[in-house]
């Protein structure tokens, strides 16, 4: 377990899409999401401002669709709208708990989302608003992890938490590899060397350069306990 982690002020949570599945195959468990709204609210209640940007892996993933013969960008964009749909509904559990929120899209669909204007998401936090970011970064060829760490950059978060379904990084994947081993904590540099793959290149590349630390945990964890330190995580991080 990390030793100590900091104070946040703002972060940015990564809820992986699939995550928001629960023990189903496919889609959205509200149970669950449910659940991950409580746990946000948690984080809310400490004062902490929260932004998040929702995963599309339980309804459409570009990559895997492309590989059975589809264009990739047109997957991509397929997946990017999936997480529009994700983000929608952690907003309506969200709003049920008495959080004000704003599901922001890189992708303009001014019907059913704001279209992203960095400083109006930044002044959405400082109302107190739990702000959504959905659609990625509104390209293809990119992941969640990716828009994550450039939201994260963007709003000038302290830290980007990446909640997913393994409680940290692991020498190799733990669903693969039982013998995997579990950091504590982690450098930009070994994650990238190590081709450890719980996140891709551009998301450590760009968290690296902008000097934002990244927590990896599992979401079946509240997310209060792994910000006292209390529930496994990894960090990721410069060394002192
Ligand atoms: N070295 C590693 N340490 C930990 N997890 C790893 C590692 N290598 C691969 N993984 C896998 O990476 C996954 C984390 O990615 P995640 O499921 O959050 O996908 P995502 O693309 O970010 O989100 P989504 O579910 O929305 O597609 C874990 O479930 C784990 O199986
Ligand atoms: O910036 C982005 C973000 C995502 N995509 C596509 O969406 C799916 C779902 O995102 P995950 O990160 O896998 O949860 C992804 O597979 C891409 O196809 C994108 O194109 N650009």
């Amino acid at each position: 377990m990390p030793t100590t982690l900091p104070k946040f002020r703002r972060i940015l949570l990564k809820v992986s899409g699939e995550a928001l599945m629960g023990s189903q195959a496919y889609g959205l468990d509200m149970p669950t999401v449910d659940r991950i709204a409580a746990d946000i609210k948690g984080v809310y209640d400490l004062g902490i401002e929260v932004c998040l940007v929702i995963g599309g892996g339980n309804i459409f993933r570009g990559l895997s669709v492309a590989a059975r013969g589809m264009e990739r960008a047109t997957a991509d964009y397929m997946g990017m709208l999936a997480t529009v749909m994700n983000g929608l509904a952690l907003q309506n559990s969200l709003e049920r708990m008495g959080l004000q929120t704003r599901v922001i899209s890189a992708i303009p669909m001014t019907s059913v989302a704001e279209p992203y204007i960095r400083r109006r998401a930044i002044r959405h936090m400082e109302k107190g608003r739990v702000v959504i970011f959905a659609a990625g970064t509104g390209n293809p060829f990119f992941t969640t992890d990716t828009a994550a760490t450039l939201r994260a950059a963007e709003m000038g978060c302290d830290a980007m938490l990446k909640g997913t379904q393994v409680d940290g990084v692991y020498s190799a994947d733990p669903k693969r590899d039982p013998k995997a081993v579990r950091f504590d904590e982690l450098t930009y540099h070994d994650v990238l060397s190590l081709d450890l793959k719980v996140m891709d290149a551009s998301a450590i590349a760009l968290a690296r350069e902008n000097r934002i630390p990244i927590l990896v945990f599992s979401l079946s964890e509240p997310v209060v306990s792994v910000l006292r330190g209390e529930a496994k995580s990894t960090i990721i991080r410069e060394r002192e």
